[in-house]
């Protein structure tokens, strides 16, 4: 049985980007901590119900509860991954609800990586299941990919202004192989670039309280230039920025991501985080006091690159 919790949106917010500017900077920190769980890397006692679906099921959602509990008070948003529920089919998308409530519950903002798109008319449907009204997952901001072209993500922009939820776009991915699409010349600019000027004008055109409109950016760590470069010729779009930890990206290649306000990017981390305990610097530590520490250690790292005023 899906659990459908009652939906979150039934009192006025305010739109996601300003809950967002404001969560940034009550908590004092840009860090987002992913929620990716991969069951052979999750704490062994987690592990001891066996490897069925259920079972895997029952371990994503005791160790995501787990772990949230431990960084609620430290971050202002969590990004699950949709990936790593869905590969469980309707079980890990039911731990995935609860995960999300659970989220919701300790005050977190949640974004949903389910990089969704399709044509206009089936963009809807995902649209209204990640943001609409009955979502059984009601995330405050769904990632989508922007290949269909500008019409796929007109069904999001409304449906998030409706909701007062959030997207971003991918625009500059932190993988390598990226730059096979995203860094071709289309005329005489690179299609990183248009998209990135498809977003800036949805962004301009909604812009909320602090400054930045209804579509924000995916941008990776892994390319600071691009990132600079993006900062400047988007200043109404938020930053999504994946790639720091794991994937090599540091403090100092993030550091272009921010207004002079310290706002307008959150930067996530997922398995150096939330697997700490394989580190050899929190041997010893039981997993959740290594996440809060790896937590601590990120949040000290970025405030060397995120002037927050
Ligand atoms: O949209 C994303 O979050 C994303 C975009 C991107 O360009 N690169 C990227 O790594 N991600 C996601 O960010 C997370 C990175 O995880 P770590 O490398 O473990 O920190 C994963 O959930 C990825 O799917």
């Amino acid at each position: 049985m899906l659990i459908i919790h009652a939906s979150r949106f039934d009192t006025i917010m305010p739109a996601f980007f300003d809950r967002l500017a404001a969560a940034v900077k009550q908590k004092r920190t840009p860090l987002v901590v992913g929620v990716d769980p991969r069951y052979k890397s999750l704490p062994a006692d987690l592990r001891q119900g066996g490897e069925d679906l259920e079972a895997q099921a029952q371990a994503f959602r005791d160790f995501s509860i787990g772990l949230l509990d431990v960084v609620a008070p430290l971050v202002p948003a969590v990004k699950p991954q949709v990936a790593f529920f869905e590969q469980l089919g309707w079980r890990g998308m039911q731990a995935l609800s609860e995960v999300v409530q659970h989220a919701h519950n300790l005050g977190l903002l949640v974004i949903a990586d389910a990089k969704r798109n399709d044509i206009g008319s089936t963009a809807e449907g995902y649209a209204d299941g990640w943001l609409g009204e009955q979502s059984a997952w009601q995330g405050d901001a769904l990632t989508i990919s922007p290949y269909l072209g500008d019409d796929s993500l007109e069904p999001f922009v409304r449906t998030a202004e409706q909701r007062d939820a959030g997207l971003f776009v991918l625009v500059k991915t932190s993988n390598p192989g990226g730059k096979f699409l995203q860094d071709l010349t289309a005329g005489d600019t690179t299609i990183y670039s248009k998209v990135g000027k498809l977003v800036e004008s949805l962004s301009n055109d909604t812009a909320g309280d602090c400054g930045y409109g209804v579509a924000g950016a995916v941008v990776g760590a892994t390319y600071p230039e691009q990132l600079t470069e993006l900062r400047t010729r988007m200043p109404h779009t938020w930053f999504l920025v994946p790639g720091y930890g794991s994937q090599g990206g540091t403090a100092a290649d993030v550091a272009g991501a921010f207004d002079s306000s310290g706002l307008g990017a959150v930067v996530n981390s997922s398995r150096a985080i939330i697997f700490a305990h394989a580190r050899d610097e929190f041997a010893g530590l039981d997993w959740q006091a290594a996440v809060e520490k790896a937590t601590q250690q990120a949040i000290a790292d970025l405030a060397t690159a995120c002037p927050l005023s």
